[in-house]
């Protein structure tokens, strides 16, 4: 077993370690994990081997124990917890039947608990229709905590649910346990899991904070048998810390180095000089031919559609997903990227964490990145699951503060960088966290004049008053 740590760089630390669990036999035969969930991993998704997180997460959750769990970006983290999860959920009897909810599992972002839902209900469906409803009516009942489901929450203002397992992002919950008689009640949930852990430890502004929220459903999860999970590819000082000192008997488990970038992308870093020089090495790679599709990333929703209003006369699909794109949009850019309709998408720092698109070949950071987990967990969204994949960093002279980490990561991947940057002056701690929080000032992507930009500007409000004014005249 030590050996096949070793050999799966499964690292360890607490006591009473499970054992692995080496193959899909074992998952059934030895761990208990009903045989739907075993059968739709080998047949419905085709994995031929678990991955080594899967390995030991999967056999300590069953055993009960909470986890703070660090793997690299694209290694199987989400099946990780849901294999465990859903299998305690359907092992271990209810104890006020059908009252309340036993498992919560919390996603930094919309789209990302909607990947999670989707991935769980993928694991537990079945070709037998009778064996479906057995599973599905009489013992787990999962849900996705979306619009419909908080306004069906407000409307009842019941507290009590048949919901099993409930996937969600903070805020949705927060709403609702914020009443003066919280709507929905958390204090029988048996499993808590923290997806992308480090990021719902974020502090901010005053409540709304991740970290604020994260405390406040703690607070409300008031069961003393209460299991809870943490999972992320970025390692935080934080987060141990607090699991160490409020979890019982953690059990840490990482896979290979703590924060590093994942050696299957081939990185590279590209001097371009000033903005125009991105927009130009931008155009250089759409024209000098990739295997789409391609994620670029830009540091906020402003700078993505300057960006598209630059590309999309480039004779490409291109698309831009970003905090002023209303949820359908969203969804929609999302589908088409899946779909491979969509060659370029635009996307912020929310599409950066956790969102598994298959098919994702390279990511440009158009945005100097203004963090190195930022970096990590952008461009792990290529080269996922034993692919590979391709990573292109743009940069000019206002990246210089970062670019000694960045550079530092790349090399740690296998990839070549100049040693110049190597032996560049290194950032202070206190100056890496102001770095992390901040926006770089910079110079607006679009190229046409300022006045031609202003009176299309101007133009663009003057017809959404009248719109709006049509619709106040029409009501
Ligand atoms: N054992 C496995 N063998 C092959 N592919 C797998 C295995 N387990 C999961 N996968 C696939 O790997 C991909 C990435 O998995 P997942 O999204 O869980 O990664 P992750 O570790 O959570 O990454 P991130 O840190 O970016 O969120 C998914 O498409 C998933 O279906």
């Amino acid at each position: 077993k030590v050996n096949l740590r070793k050999q799966m760089r499964i690292f360890v630390q607490g006591t009473d370690v499970p054992d692995l669990v080496e193959n899909f036999n074992q998952l059934e035969e030895k761990f208990g994990v009903h045989s739907i969930c075993v059968k739709n991993l080998t047949e419905r998704f085709g994995f031929s081997a678990l991955s080594p997180i899967q390995m030991q997460a999967i056999p300590a959750m069953l055993d009960g124990r909470e986890i703070l769990a660090c793997a690299p970006t694209g290694s199987g983290k989400t099946l990780a917890f849901l294999v465990p999860v859903v299998s305690h959920l359907l092992n271990v009897k209810k104890t006020k039947k059908g009252k309340n909810i036993r498992a919560l599992i919390l996603s930094p972002t919309r789209e990302l608990a909607e990947q999670t839902f989707s991935e769980c209900k993928k694991l537990i469906r079945s070709e037998n229709d009778e064996e479906n409803e057995k599973i599905h009516k009489d013992l787990l009942n999962i849900r996705l905590m979306d619009k419909n489901l908080v306004k069906s929450f407000t409307e009842k203002k019941k507290q009590t649910c048949d919901i099993d397992l409930l996937i969600s992002t903070p805020n949705r919950i927060i709403h609702l346990i914020k009443q003066e008689t919280p709507i929905l009640k958390l204090d029988s949930i048996e499993w808590l899991v923290v997806d992308e852990s480090d990021k719902l430890f974020e502090d901010g502004k005053e409540d709304a904070s991740f970290r604020d929220q994260l405390g406040r459903i703690y607070s409300a999860c008031e069961n003393p048998k209460i299991r809870r999970a943490m999972f992320s590819a970025t390692f935080a000082h934080d987060v141990q810390q607090w699991c160490v000192l409020n979890m019982d008997n953690v059990l840490q488990v990482t896979v290979g180095g703590k924060n590093t970038a994942t050696s299957s992308v081939k990185q590279e870093l590209k001097y371009v000089g000033n903005e125009q020089g991105k927009l130009l090495a931008m155009q250089d790679i759409i024209r000098g031919g990739f295997a789409p599709p391609a994620l670029v990333f830009v540091q906020s929703k402003e700078r993505a559609k300057e960006l598209y209003a630059e590309l999309v006369y480039d004779g490409i699909n291109i698309d831009a997903i970003h905090g002023d794109r209303t949820p359908e949009q969203r969804e929609k850019a999302i589908q088409s990227l899946h779909a491979g309709t969509t060659w370029v998408m635009i996307c912020t720092e929310h599409m950066g964490r956790g969102m598994d698109f298959q098919n994702v070949n390279l990511v440009v950071n158009y945005d100097f990145p203004n963090s190195a987990v930022t970096y990590i967990h952008r461009i792990g969204r290529t080269g996922r699951a034993g692919r590979t994949g391709r990573a292109i960093t743009l940069f000019t002279d206002q990246d210089r503060a970062l670019l000694r980490s960045i550079a530092n990561l790349i090399k740690e991947a296998g990839c070549d960088v100049p040693e110049y940057m190597l032996k560049m002056k290194k950032m202070s701690k206190e100056e890496r966290k102001k770095t992390a929080k901040t926006q770089t000032k910079r110079n607006t992507i679009r190229t046409a004049p300022p006045d031609i930009l202003k009176r299309a500007k101007k133009r663009k409000t003057e017809i959404k008053n009248k719109k709006i004014q049509k619709l106040k005249d029409k009501n």
